[in-house]
Formats: C-alpha cells, sequence, structure tokens
C-alpha cells in the first residue's frame, strides 16, 4: 500500500540533561539541523525530555518558534488525585508535548509496569491528544529462544486493548529489542524489519490495512549515525528511538540527516 509515513526520530534523553543543559542541547539540535538546511517536512525530529526539562524546552521551542518537537518519556495512567509524584496526560499537554514514551522497557523492568498499566497510560495520553510512543520488544532470553514476534506482539495487543482505531491510527509503535538497549549491540537491519514488519500485519488484523499502512514504526536500540541508514532502508521501519546519541546534539542531527549524512 503506497501510504506515506513521515520517518521520525526521537530522541529519549532518559534521566539525563537537566533544565539549563536541555535549553543549550535543543538550540545546538535546532542551529546544526538549520545549519544543514534540514526539511522537517522529510524528517520529523522530537525530543523525549525529563518532566523537569519541559517548561524550558516549551519556552524555547515557541519563542524561537522551532520545528523540533518534544514530549515526555512517561505519564500516569491516572486523570488527577493522590497520586504522590505522579504526572498527569493533562499536564504534559499543557506544556505543549506532542508525544509521550509509554511502556519503555526500563519502565517496565524498573517499575514493574505491566501491558494493562500500558494500556492505561496509552489511553490518558490519547484522551488528552498526546501522541503515545508504544515501546515494546524482547529480552535476550526470548531473542534467544526465537520468540521474538510473539512476545512483542503480546504487548501490543495489551496495550492497544480497548483503544479504538480514530485513536489507534496516530500511535507511534517503537520497537526495542531490549538485549540492544544501551549495549552497542544494534539489531541487524533483518532483525528490526522482521519484527517492525510483524508489528505491522497485527496492526492490520487489529483494525485495517489503511491504518496499519499509515502508522509510524520505529526501530530503538544503539542507534548511531553509523548504523541508521542501513536500519532506515527496510521497508518497515519508518523512524528510530535513540537514547544514548542523542544526548549530542551533532551526532542526533547526523541520525535525523541519515539520508544525507552531511549535518
Ligand atoms: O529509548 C531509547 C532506547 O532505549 C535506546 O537506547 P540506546 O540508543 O542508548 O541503546
Amino acid at each position: 500500500m503506497a501510504t506515506k509515513r513521515t520517518p521520525l526520530m526521537a530522541g529519549n534523553w532518559k534521566m539525563n540533561l537537566d533544565h539549563a543543559e536541555a535549553i543549550a542541547a535543543v538550540q545546538k539540535l535546532a542551529w546544526t539541523l538549520k545549519d544543514a538546511g534540514h526539511d522537517y517536512s522529510a524528517v520529523e525530529v522530537a525530543i523525549l525530555a525529563p518532566f523537569t526539562d519541559l517548561r524550558s524546552v516549551q519556552t524555547l521551542v515557541d519563542a524561537d518558534k522551532l520545528e523540533v518537537r518534544y514530549g515526555a518519556q512517561d505519564v500516569s495512567q491516572h486523570e488527577s488525585g493522590a497520586y504522590t509524584g505522579e504526572v498527569s496526560g493533562a499536564m504534559i499537554a499543557r506544556l505543549g508535548c506532542s508525544y509521550v514514551a509509554v511502556g519503555h522497557s526500563e519502565r517496565r523492568e524498573y517499575h514493574a509496569e505491566s501491558d494493562a498499566v500500558v494500556n492505561a497510560k496509552v489511553k490518558a495520553a490519547f484522551s488528552k491528544d498526546v501522541t503515545p510512543i508504544l515501546c515494546v520488544g524482547e529480552g535476550l532470553d526470548v531473542r534467544k529462544a526465537g520468540d521474538q514476534v510473539s512476545y512483542t506482539l503480546a504487548q501490543l495487543d495489551g496495550a492497544l486493548e480497548g483503544v479504538p482505531a480514530e485513536q489507534a491510527k496516530s500511535i507511534v509503535v517503537a520497537y526495542e529489542p531490549v538485549w540492544a538497549i544501551g549495549t552497542g549491540e544494534v539489531a541487524t537491519p533483518e532483525d528490526a524489519q522482521e519484527v517492525c514488519g510483524a508489528v505491522r500485519a497485527r496492526l492490520a488484523e487489529l483494525y485495517d490495512a489503511e491504518l496499519a499502512a499509515g502508522v509510524r514504526v520505529l526501530y530503538g536500540g544503539s542507534v548511531k549515525s553509523g548504523n541508521v541508514a542501513e536500519i532506515m532502508a527496510q521497508p518497515d521501519v519508518d523512524g528510530a528511538l535513540v537514547g544514548g546519541a542523542s544526548l549530542d546534539p551533532v551526532e542526533f542531527a547526523k541520525i535525523v540527516r541519515y539520508q544525507s549524512h552531511v549535518a
């Protein structure tokens, strides 16, 4: 199906860069991309920053009319109330967040987030018109057993339970094999394609082929400027969720500019 999907390069800063460092990093990223003549309509750019950075990033992006988008790394499944330490969908929407990562493997592992919690967070984001970047992917044991597709699709099914097509059509799915995150162990382009293609096929089963053809499926796990182009050459990979390499704005700009390698 000839649906055009605009690639998305999203930098997940994780627990790095305070609000002052965030301002410098976003400025440097925007200037580097401007100098390279980057066309944001050809490749969309977003950063996912710590909660404490978001107001500063919003102010900068608004004041300088930057085309860089931004988002949060997590959202509460609850609307509001007595949930100490949580941040609601309404709060991040008010800060102009376009995106929020949901179900990142580090949240699933260190905060015991189940598929049911991830599902509630997907719904919480959509209810405030913030686009979830739904993270799925298998650990090393599952990969060694050859069960990566069924494992990842079960996470996808759980996350989308009860999510209507009019919302699901704008979700972003990030396939991140846990064994490739922060390890330097990048999946081969064929590994990425196998699961990203299976994710799209499942979306067609859960909804329909047109919806599946329009959803962006990203790959994440040790993406760098030196390996991004071959991953992006895969038919079902529509971008990358970049961790460590997104902390360096010049390197991240090179990843964004994977088609030219001139950043
Ligand atoms: O969200 C990003 C992923 O966890 C990838 O992180 P990484 O690029 O440092 O391997």
